[in-house]
């Protein structure tokens, strides 16, 4: 890479952002570790700059539109502007649409869907002006329909649309947008899937590894491999794409 970009990674305290924020780093980009709270993603920050890396922790909701623009502005100001973005915040509130309530509904449309529609729109301007960036969203297999997850699969479908349009509109400032659609990857997330389903987390990882083709669950790391080509300077022809990293074919 000619000349040091500045990434900010939402959700990035842990788990998959965590993992993609290192791996950005480790590729030469200063980076933004961007969770609800700072204090939370010192761990991120601390694997980063010990590793000779460069990284700020940010505090912020990505769904609130003055808190997820701030953020962007502190990274710019502390790392140079951003122009690469990966909209990986997440959370799940599953429960089958008839016990589903408006709060279940909003609060993972609001976290998925308008979180990175604010954080997309604030970093754009940067990429714009920098005719050059990379926007990666995180969809999921349940975008294809996942039982007690109607939210959680209209986020997910809803980041491909998005995720598409924004490689239409935004393609000709050199900007590419493309999404990662992970299958089951071992993190808190789907370690609570298995505390609430009342299954030890083990069984659950087994259970889920024998019906995925490379008979193992997902790690951090597979996501991370996946986000590091998107961004990467090579990738510049690759846009409004949705790759599943599944261990297996998904359509
Ligand atoms: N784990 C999986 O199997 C899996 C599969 C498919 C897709 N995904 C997606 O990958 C992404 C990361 O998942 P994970 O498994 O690492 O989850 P995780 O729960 O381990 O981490 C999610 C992080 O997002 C942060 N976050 C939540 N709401 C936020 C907000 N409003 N503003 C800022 N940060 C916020 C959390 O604090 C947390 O650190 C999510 O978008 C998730 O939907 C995960």
């Amino acid at each position: 890479m000619s000349e040091r970009r500045t990434a900010i990674v939402t959700g990035a305290a842990r788990g998959i952002g965590a993992a993609v924020a290192k791996r950005l780093a480790s590729d030469g980009l200063a980076v933004g570790v961007l969770d609800l709270n700072a204090d939370s993603c010192a761990e991120t920050v601390e694997a980063i700059t010990s590793a000779g890396g460069s990284a700020v922790a940010v505090g912020a909701d990505v769904s609130d539109e003055a808190s997820a623009e701030a953020a962007v502005e502190k990274v710019a100001a502390e790392l140079g502007a951003p122009t690469v973005l990966v909209n990986n915040a997440g959370i799940t509130r599953d429960n089958l649409l008839f016990k589903m309530t408006v709060e279940d509904w909003d609060s993972v449309l609001g976290v998925h869907l308008r979180g990175a529609f604010l954080m997309t729109r604030a970093v754009q301007k940067h990429m714009v002006e920098a005719k050059w960036g990379r926007v990666v969203n995180l969809s999921s297999t349940s975008a294809l329909g996942n039982r007690g997850q109607v939210n959680y699969s209209a986020a997910k479908a809803g980041m491909q649309g998005f995720t598409k349009t924004l490689a239409f509109e935004l393609g000709k400032f050199g900007v590419t947008a493309n999404a990662i659609a992970p299958g089951f990857i071992e993190t808190e997330m789907t370690a609570k899937t298995a505390e609430r389903l009342g299954v030890p987390f083990e069984d659950f990882k087994a259970f889920n590894a024998k019906e995925i083709p490379v008979q193992r669950v997902g790690q951090p790391e597979d996501i991370a491999h996946t986000a590091s080509f998107f961004i990467s300077e090579g990738a510049g022809f690759v846009s409004g794409q949705v790759v599943y990293v599944a261990g297996g074919p998904r359509d």
